[in-house]
């Protein structure tokens, strides 16, 4: 990474990894190109020690794939070893690292490109941003390898696209472009070629800057109260709400506003 004061701070063990830390984000980039990061045991393992040990300063998380391609998803050369007792441990060893994405303290962003495949995919949907360059495509090909989706794909995939479109994946191996990855609701953000991952920086850098105590109740609280019944989601959202204004935090950055000392909101000129 070319970033001015960037500096690496752990390259992982195997090199499966390559984390690399600018101010307050941290980069992480999967790293097994001449595989097309396909996601094998060791490479999944680091990925949780990661965010099972996020420096306290870390204020987000762009996680991206080294060459051309995001992820080919699950390293199938591994899955054959597997009995059902071992397949069934390897899927929540999967779901186990991909929550402590989804439930990070900070936010994570997924800078896509070319391949997001299988457990690619259900990897990129833990994150809670996700920013495509235009050669991304989107597949889960699991039909055609006769498995199914073991990284939690089955639950977090519908609540962004939708059962109906899921299931039109799995069962015809449709392959999804960028753009129609935006419109579903996939991506948020599409970008140029090869300004994926600088606009992934730029995102995170701002959510860094948000109060830590917004962004827990982002990532926590508002997805439990989205699936909640309507008056335990506002009771829930009431709760949250008396937490974030009580700290000092959100006192000090509302009189900023108060004072003028702090950017208006304006729609981008
Ligand atoms: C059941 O319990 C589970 C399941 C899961 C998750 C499941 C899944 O992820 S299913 C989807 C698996 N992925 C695929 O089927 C994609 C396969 N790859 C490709 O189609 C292509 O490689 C490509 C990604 C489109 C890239 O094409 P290209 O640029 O032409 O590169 P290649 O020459 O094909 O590949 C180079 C090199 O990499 C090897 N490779 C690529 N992908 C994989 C892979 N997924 N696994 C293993 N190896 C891969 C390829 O074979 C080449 O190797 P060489 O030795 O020949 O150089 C989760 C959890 C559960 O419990």
């Amino acid at each position: 990474m070319t970033q001015g004061n960037a500096e690496t701070a752990n390259a992982g063990a195997s090199g499966l990894l390559r984390i690399e830390r600018a101010d307050r984000v941290l980069t992480v980039g999967l790293n097994r190109p001449a595989k097309r990061n396909a996601l094998n045991d060791g490479i999944i393992l680091e990925i949780g020690e990661c965010f099972a040990n996020l420096p306290e300063d870390i204020g987000a998380v762009v996680i991206h794939g080294i060459g051309d391609h995001f992820s080919s998803g699950l390293d199938l050369s591994e899955l054959t070893e597997h009995d059902a007792t071992g397949g069934l441990l390897h899927s929540q060893m999967w779901h186990r690292v991909f929550d402590r994405i989804q439930y990070s303290r900070v936010p994570v962003i997924a800078a896509l490109r070319g391949a997001v495949i299988g457990g690619g995919l259900e990897l990129a949907c833990a994150a809670h941003i996700r920013v495509a360059e235009p050669s991304t495509y989107f597949a889960l090909p699991e039909g055609q390898r006769g498995i199914f989706v073991g990284g939690g794909g089955s639950v977090r995939l519908p609540r962004l696209i939708g059962v109906a479109r899921m299931m039109d994946m799995m069962l015809t191996g449709r392959v999804y472009s960028a753009t129609e990855g935006a419109s579903y609701g996939f991506a948020q953000y599409l970008t140029e070629a090869g300004h994926g991952l600088g606009k992934a920086l730029e995102l995170a850098t701002k959510v860094a800057s948000n109060a830590p105590l917004t962004n827990f109740a982002v990532l926590q609280a508002l997805p439990m109260i989205a699936e909640a019944n309507p008056q335990t989601g506002l009771l829930m959202e009431s709760l949250m709400a008396t937490v974030a204004q009580s700290d000092k935090e959100a006192k000090r950055r509302i009189r900023e506003f108060l004072e003028h000392k702090t950017a208006k909101v304006k729609p981008k000129s």
